[in-house]
């Protein structure tokens, strides 16, 4: 587990970021309120962004790549924080399925996020101390409003595609249930409309990890100084379980000793799965902030489509957006039926969708990995689609 001068290091990180990212930002002022599902509208609030690419004269052909849980906004860029490469630079990048020599891709931190998006860290500037549990509880309905506000900054009307994988899945649906006028192409992959009972479960048990620990101090941990690692770290390592399948788990660890020979009978980690959970543990809380893991998970619990229009295929009444829904074989967070429940509602809308189911056995986290089924089914969806809305490709000279 990390200890606490390094604890205290990344607490005072996430402030400094949270005041002054290293990523591009857009500050809205008391004037300019963010209206919430909680009630309350938020402002000050501000949204942290990268871009890629550049955007056309006519502005037709911007791509929104929506983060998962704990992702961030550097998807094709070195994460200045982990040092580590963008989280999808497979995906977006020159060439790439999100080809930037042809699009122009925009990632926000989510709402609620710590890396510069106002999220719990950020100071509350009426109190000058960070929100805390004082923010109010966010919605994906509330991450994509916020996107908006940015997307309006741009000056674009339409996005040419929304992009995101797990809850970017469900930030991409809500887009196209919101904004459907907005939205030409949408690519919801391994997510769903709901987040289901057994996801809440496995949510509410990382939550009670991390205020079980004596740390968090009901929330205000940053102002004094400390913070709860060891309760987010168990609540990652239960987390992470979820996003592997259990023949990766064999494939990789099996039963195999972690640099031993024999089992020591004692509750050090004997197994290569514990340690590697531990390692998994232990590298996230040097990248993410505990209340910030309440908030998102919160949003993705509340995340119901159905829930807001009524039934599903309303959400996507008339909706003239091209879908391309996607599925791993061995997601059991968000299995196939999941998607199958979407694409239902979508030709129930008559609305222009079509669907895969990507045979793998690495699990939910198989979006985030070099399966080539997936990237070249994004490159084919997405090229007919750029085509269709007679973007340029590069090269072509027109
Ligand atoms: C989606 C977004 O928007 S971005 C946010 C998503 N990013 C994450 O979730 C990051 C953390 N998640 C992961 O790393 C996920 O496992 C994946 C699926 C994304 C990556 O999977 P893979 O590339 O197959 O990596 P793998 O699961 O094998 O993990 C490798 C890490 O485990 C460590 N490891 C492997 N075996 C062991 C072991 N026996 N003991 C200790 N550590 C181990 C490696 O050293 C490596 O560490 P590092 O990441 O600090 O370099
Ligand atoms: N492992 C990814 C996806 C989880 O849904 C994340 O932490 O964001």
């Amino acid at each position: 587990m990390a200890d606490q001068t390094s604890a205290t290091d990344t607490a005072n990180k996430f402030i400094q970021e949270a005041d002054q990212p290293s990523s591009k930002l857009v500050r809205f002022g008391a004037d300019e309120p963010l209206e919430l599902d909680a009630g309350p509208a938020l402002a000050p609030w501000q949204i942290a962004y990268e871009t890629y690419g550049t955007l056309n004269q006519d502005k037709t052909n911007a791509v929104l790549v929506c983060h998962a849980l704990t992702g961030d906004q550097y998807v094709a860029s070195t994460n200045p924080l982990t040092g580590k490469p963008g989280w999808w630079s497979r995906m977006v990048g020159p060439g790439r399925p999100v080809d930037t020599d042809r699009y122009f891709v925009i990632c926000t931190n989510v709402l609620g996020g710590c890396l510069g998006t106002t999220g719990p860290a950020t100071t509350n500037t009426e109190t000058k101390e960070p929100y805390g549990l004082k923010m109010p509880v966010v919605t994906i309905r509330d991450m994509v409003r916020a996107q908006a506000r940015l997307v309006d900054r741009f000056g674009i009307d339409t996005l040419f595609a929304v992009v995101g994988g797990s809850m970017g899945g469900m930030q991409v649906l809500q887009w196209a249930a919101s904004y459907p006028e907005r939205v030409f192409a949408a690519i919801p992959i391994a997510s769903g409309a709901r987040h289901s009972s057994q996801n809440i479960a496995f949510h509410e048990v990382g939550r009670q990890a991390i205020m079980a620990d004596p740390n968090w101090s009901g929330g205000d941990y940053i102002a004094k100084g400390i913070r709860p690692t060891k309760g987010l770290s168990v609540a990652r390592m239960a987390a992470h379980i979820t996003y592997m399948s259990d023949e990766s788990l064999q494939q990789k660890f099996g039963r195999n000793l972690q640099d031993r020979d024999g089992l020591t009978f004692g509750f050090d980690a004997d197994f290569q799965i514990e340690s590697y959970l531990r390692h998994q543990g232990m590298t996230f809380v040097d990248r993410f902030d505990a209340n910030s893991y309440l908030y998102v998970t919160r949003a993705m619990d509340y995340f119901d489509l159905a829930a807001e229009f009524g039934t599903l295929p309303k959400a996507f009444k008339d909706s003239k957006t091209r879908f391309c829904i996607m599925s791993f074989t061995s997601d059991w967070l968000f299995p196939t039926s999941e998607s199958r429940a979407v694409v239902k509602a979508l030709n129930a809308s008559a609305a222009n969708v079509s669907f895969v189911e990507i045979d793998s056995d690495r699990g939910h986290d198989a979006f985030l990995l070099d399966v080539p089924e997936m990237f070249s089914t994004i490159r084919g969806f997405i090229t007919g689609a750029a085509n269709a809305r007679g973007i340029p490709a590069p090269g072509s000279g027109t």
